[in-house]
C-alpha cells in the first residue's frame, strides 16, 4: 500500500545539519498494525510525517499504491493528506471552541456533507456518544483522544497515523486506546502507532525498530496478541 524506498532526511539550521533518517525502507500494508519503536529522538515522528505526506524527504522515494508522492504536485499532496490520511495526536489537537460532535463532523464534512449523519455512529465507536455536547476542556485525557480517534476515523482514512497516542495517559485508558486503533484495522486500512513503549509491539502485527535514524530490525507477528493479553503492569 505505502512503501518508504532509501529515504534519507536531514535538518539544515544554518550551518548545522541534523541527520533525522538514514536509509529507511519500510512497507505499510492494509490490513495490518504497524508499531514503530524506538527511543526519543530516534526518527519516529519524522518518519510518521513523510509517511502523511506532512514532511518531505531529503532524498529517497515514498510510492502509495503505486504512485511516487514525494515528488507529486502540491494539489495532489493536499488531496493525499485530506483523503488517505488520518492523525491521531499525542495532545489530541481538537478544537477547543467545538463540542465533542463538531469536532468530529468537521472531519466527516471533509467526505461530503452527506457524511454527517454517521457522525453519531463514529462516537459511539469510541464511547463518547453521551460527551457529545461537551466541550473539549469538559473532558478527561482518555476521552479527549479517543475523540480524537473519532474525528480521524470520520475521514474513513485509509492510512491512520498515530504519534504516541497514549503518552499523556495512563494504563488502563491507553489500553482501551490501544484497543479502538487495533479494531480500526480492516481490508481497506492500514494504522501506523508510533511510541517508546516495547509492550505495544505484542499487538502488531508488523514491529519496525528504530535506532539513531536507522532501522534496527523489523518483525513480522504471524499471530499477534489482543490487547487484553498484554501485561502492561
Ligand atoms: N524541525 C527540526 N529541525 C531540526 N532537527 C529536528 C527537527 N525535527 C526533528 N529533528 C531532529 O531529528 C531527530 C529525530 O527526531 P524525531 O522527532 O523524528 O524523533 P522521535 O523518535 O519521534 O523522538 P520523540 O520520541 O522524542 O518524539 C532528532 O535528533 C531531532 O532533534
Amino acid at each position: 500500500m505505502l512503501e518508504l524506498v532509501n529515504i534519507n532526511k536531514q535538518y539544515k539550521n544554518g550551518s548545522e545539519v541534523t541527520v533525522a533518517l538514514k536509509d529507511i525502507n519500510l512497507t505499510i500494508r492494509k490490513n495490518e498494525l504497524t508499531v514503530i519503536l524506538g527511543p526519543s529522538g530516534s526518527g519516529k515522528s519524522t518518519t510518521l510525517n513523510i509517511l502523511g505526506g506532512m514532511d518531505n524527504p531529503s532524498s529517497g522515494e515514498v510510492i502509495y499504491e503505486g504512485e511516487r508522492i514525494e515528488t507529486s504536485s502540491l494539489k495532489a499532496l493536499t488531496s493525499y493528506r485530506k483523503n488517505i490520511v488520518g492523525f491521531v495526536f499525542q495532545f489530541y489537537n481538537l478544537i477547543s471552541n467545538l463540542t465533542v460532535e463538531e469536532n468530529v463532523a468537521i472531519s466527516a464534512r471533509l467526505r461530503g456533507k452527506q457524511f454527517e449523519k454517521e457522525v453519531p455512529n463514529y462516537m459511539k465507536q469510541v464511547d463518547v456518544y453521551k460527551r457529545r455536547n461537551n466541550f473539549p476542556d469538559q473532558l478527561s485525557g482518555g476521552e479527549m483522544q479517543r475523540v480524537s480517534i473519532a474525528r480521524a476515523l470520520a475521514k474513513k482514512p485509509k492510512l491512520l497515523l498515530c504519534d504516541e497516542p497514549t503518552g499523556a495517559l495512563d494504563t488502563q485508558t491507553s489500553q482501551r486506546v490501544f484497543g479502538i486503533l487495533k479494531k480500526s484495522v480492516d481490508a481497506e486500512t492500514a494504522v501506523v502507532i508510533v511510541t517508546h513503549n516495547p509492550l505495544v509491539a505484542g499487538i502488531a502485527n508488523q514491529v519496525i525498530k528504530i535506532k539513531d535514524g536507522r532501522i534496527e530490525e523489523t518483525v513480522e507477528n504471524s499471530n499477534p496478541l489482543e490487547v487484553e493479553e498484554i501485561d502492561w503492569e
